[in-house]
């Protein structure tokens, strides 16, 4: 497919001047009475690969929809290239669809299903049959026009679909979870080529996903909603280094997160133990939330230091609360330069391995030790005691905030919790959502 995108593709004509931006003010939406979206502000601009990703109910397909049009807010204005199309029906949006799904008609053929919005919209014959073969040829799948769904694999399938999608030229492409069907090796090709199509023919994309992974690896930038509304809006990049809150932390990769209080030297005790945090934004005393990324955590065996082949990081990330008393604490044996603690399982995930570090309180610290080839020492067995040690250039600053509705509690193990997932959500079909069957959404719709 990749050299299907590199052809010299005609079909996709690029939206005209200033097509595909669309701002999204004081939105509010929910469902009898019970409000599940409430946006200030969003505003995505002409040609953005934008991502919306939270966890299963935080109002993403809402969202969607309410772009769309089967959903009806009950505050604010969708605009799409300047035009108020928050009362416009579906069709009348100039938006195109694709669904986690795909909702193609079994019936019809592949060049039938790519060309029913363009017999919808009135196209004449020699020109449907044109925007066809070049939307095939865009997805890659020319030679594939006879053929039935059902003789199609899945990732074949969504090429229909969003071939059928982008053959009546939407200024705005909506996606809702399109690669979640799909097997893990397939939904990551797949992901390459929806970005190169996307680059290739800028169309606006505005897709939702509850796979951090994915919305990292596509997007320009990811608004990451919880409880309906958006918590960051940001690139891949800042959601995941300078995450805002607590909960774009946890959701976003995994995070051990750390509260304390702050201590006269300007560091963070928690329960005992200082950490080293660079500069904190808030007074002596005063409570404070940190998070450490599995990956920026380094072990040794705490009787062999470096013996084990991990990378250590410089002594300076732990210490004792007072230097000269380094007793056992509350939290964990305390060591120079790092926490003291036990591996209490370890788990190789391929490129990985994943560890788990209990301290003496019980406090779980995640740790991701990356197997770096066939020269690289496995990481320290379950029981084997050993020293996690980080760069206080790596613990990141969170406000200290409300307790994430989905969020553990710090400090009692699970807190580093791996991100969104990737399993696939439970397929609810078109039915179940309003207008959304094959041909009645706005992919089919006249723009
Ligand atoms: N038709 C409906 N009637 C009543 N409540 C609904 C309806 N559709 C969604 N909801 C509720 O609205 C909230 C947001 O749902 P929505 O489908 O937008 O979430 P989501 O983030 O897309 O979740 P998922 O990832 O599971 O699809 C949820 O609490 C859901 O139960």
């Amino acid at each position: 497919m990749a050299a299907a995108v590199e052809s010299d593709l005609r079909l996709i004509e690029l939206p005209g001047d200033g097509a595909g931006h669309v701002e999204i003010e004081g939105l509010a939406a929910g469902y009898e009475g019970a409000r599940v979206l409430d946006l200030e502000r969003l505003s995505i601009r002409k040609g953005e690969f934008l991502s919306i990703l939270g966890p299963s109910g935080c109002g993403k397909t809402t969202l969607l929809n309410s772009i769309a049009g089967f959903v009806r807010p009950t505050a604010g204005r969708i605009v799409i290239d300047g035009s108020d199309v928050t009362d416009r029906p579906p069709y009348r949006r100039g938006l195109g669809m694709v669904f986690q799904n795909y909702a193609l008609f079994p019936h019809m053929t592949v060049a039938a299903n790519v060309a029913y919005g363009l017999r919808v919209r009135r196209l004449d014959r020699a020109e449907r049959e044109e925007r066809v073969r070049e939307a095939l040829r865009l997805v890659g799948l020319e030679g594939y026009a006879e053929r039935r769904p059902k003789q199609l694999s899945g990732g074949q399938q969504q090429r229909v679909a969003l071939a059928r999608a982008l053959a009546i030229r939407p200024a705005v492409l909506l996606l809702d979870e399109p690669l979640s069907n799909l097997d893990a090796k397939l939904r990551r090709e797949m992901r390459v080529e929806l970005r190169a199509i996307q680059r290739r023919i800028g169309t606006t994309m505005i897709f939702v996903t509850h796979d951090q992974e994915e919305a990292l690896a596509l997007s320009d930038r990811v608004a990451v909603m919880n409880g309906g509304r958006i918590e960051q809006l940001g690139t891949p990049d800042e959601v995941y280094r300078r995450p805002a809150t607590r909960f774009v932390a946890q959701f976003i990769g995994a995070a051990n997160v750390l509260e304390g209080t702050v201590t006269a030297s300007g560091e963070l005790d928690v329960g005992g133990i200082t950490v080293g945090c660079g500069p904190l934004p808030v007074g002596v005393g005063e409570h404070a939330v940190v998070a450490i990324r599995p990956e920026r955590i380094r072990l040794r065996t705490a009787d062999e230091p470096g013996s084990t082949g991990i990378p250590d990081t410089p002594a300076s990330a732990l210490r004792t609360t007072d230097p000269a008393e380094a007793s056992p604490n509350t939290a964990g044996v305390e060591t120079a330069g790092g926490v003291a603690g036990t591996v209490g399982y370890r788990a190789f995930a391929g490129d990985a391995w994943h560890v788990e570090v209990r301290l003496a309180d019980g406090r779980a610290l995640s740790v991701q030790s990356a197997d770096t080839g066939a020269g690289s020492a496995d990481p320290p067995g379950a029981g084997t005691p050993v020293v996690a040690t980080w760069d206080p250039a790596d613990v990141i600053i969170l406000d200290a905030g409300p307790e994430p509705e989905t969020g553990a509690k710090p400090g009692t193990g699970p807190e580093a919790r791996s991100g969104a997932g990737s399993e696939a959500k439970p397929d609810t079909g078109p039915a179940a959502k309003p207008g959304a069957e094959p041909g009645a959404g706005p992919e089919v719709g006249a723009g």
